[in-house]
């Protein structure tokens, strides 16, 4: 099956390894500057699930399935999947553009919290799904399966098919802000960074404590460095418009967004990479 991928940042690059290691052609498109960076992020993706023993065919063999484009010609995609940023409009518009490309491909958005029915007015909303994935992508276990009122039945059959093909296990729910799962990561998140902002303890410590208390895999802080500080502001902005001021980004976080310190993907977030 073709599937097209829009948006080769950090979830876009890892939903294209996830879809070639699974059989599929993949299209990946960006801007055209980026085009080296995105085959270059599959590409090292890739190689380390190699090292891992995670493929079962050599990492050249995928990349032969991988067109990385700048351009979205008509293609008979049975999958689309956008991950550009968190931004409605923007979203709106490059799954318009697909929707024409792509006449018979479900339209499925990896946003992590923007409201899947707006997301579908003015698209064939009987198409639009959110199907959210998890960073690391190739690792994380999960994917989110959002449903707005207008989506056919059918469609999410097929998307749950085909993440369950791909690995994952599947949870539906309904189309509310930040669905079940950010809802929850970023409040916690968000309250993370208010404790290091009133000093209750260093970020370390913070981390210690919910690795080593609690056992997640890594702090919230280091997890916000992995997600991108932009990333989790722009869900924290939407779901304090949505849900109310609990969620109301701390000025830390705007602060290190303003001076360009966004986490591991530019080396500086609350923990130096
Ligand atoms: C924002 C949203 O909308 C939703 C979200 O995604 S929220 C974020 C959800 N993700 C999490 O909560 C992640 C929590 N952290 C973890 O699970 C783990 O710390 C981790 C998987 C990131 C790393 O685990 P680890 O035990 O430290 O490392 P290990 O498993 O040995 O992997 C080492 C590296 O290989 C990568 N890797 C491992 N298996 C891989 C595979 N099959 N393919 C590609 N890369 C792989 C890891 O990502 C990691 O990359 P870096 O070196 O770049 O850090
Ligand atoms: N970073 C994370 O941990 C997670 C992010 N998400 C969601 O995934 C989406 C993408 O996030 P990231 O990958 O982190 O962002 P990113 O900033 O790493 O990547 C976005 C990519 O989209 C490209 N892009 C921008 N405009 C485009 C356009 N018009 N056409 C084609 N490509 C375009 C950019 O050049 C960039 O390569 C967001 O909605 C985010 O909320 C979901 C799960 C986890």
């Amino acid at each position: 099956m073709i599937t097209v991928v829009i948006g080769g940042g950090t979830m876009g690059a890892g939903i294209a390894h996830l879809l070639l290691a699974g059989g599929h052609e993949v299209v990946l498109l960006d801007a055209a500057d980026r085009l080296d960076a995105a085959r270059g992020a599959v590409a090292k993706s890739l190689a380390k699930a190699a090292e891992r023993g995670k493929l079962t065919a050599a990492p050249d063999e995928l990349l032969a399935r991988l067109a990385v484009v700048d351009r979205l010609d008509p293609t008979p995609a049975g999958l689309v999947v956008e991950a550009v940023p968190e931004d409605l409009d923007l979203k709106r518009r490059v799954l318009a553009t697909a929707a024409d490309a792509c006449p018979d491909a479900v339209l499925a958005s990896n946003t992590s919290s923007l409201s899947i029915g707006a997301l579908a007015e003015g698209l064939p909303g009987d198409r639009v799904l959110g199907m959210h994935f998890f960073n690391p992508v190739p690792v994380q276990q999960l994917v989110e399966l959002v449903r707005h009122d207008g989506v056919a039945p059918e469609v999410v059959a097929k998307a749950r098919r085909w993440a369950e093909e791909l690995g994952k296990t599947v949870i539906e729910v309904r189309d509310a802000p930040g669905f079940a799962t950010s809802r929850l990561g970023v409040a916690v998140g968000m309250e993370a960074i208010r404790m290091l902002e009133e000093g209750v303890a260093s970020a370390e410590d913070i981390d210690t404590g919910m690795r080593l208390g609690y056992g997640w895999p890594m702090g919230p802080l280091r997890l916000t460095d992995l997600v991108g500080l932009d990333v989790r502001l722009a869900i924290a902005e939407h779901l304090a418009a949505e849900l109310g001021p609990r969620f109301a980004p701390p000025d830390l976080l705007r602060a290190k967004v303003a001076e360009g310190h966004l986490g591991r993907k530019t080396g500086q977030g609350f923990f130096t990479w």
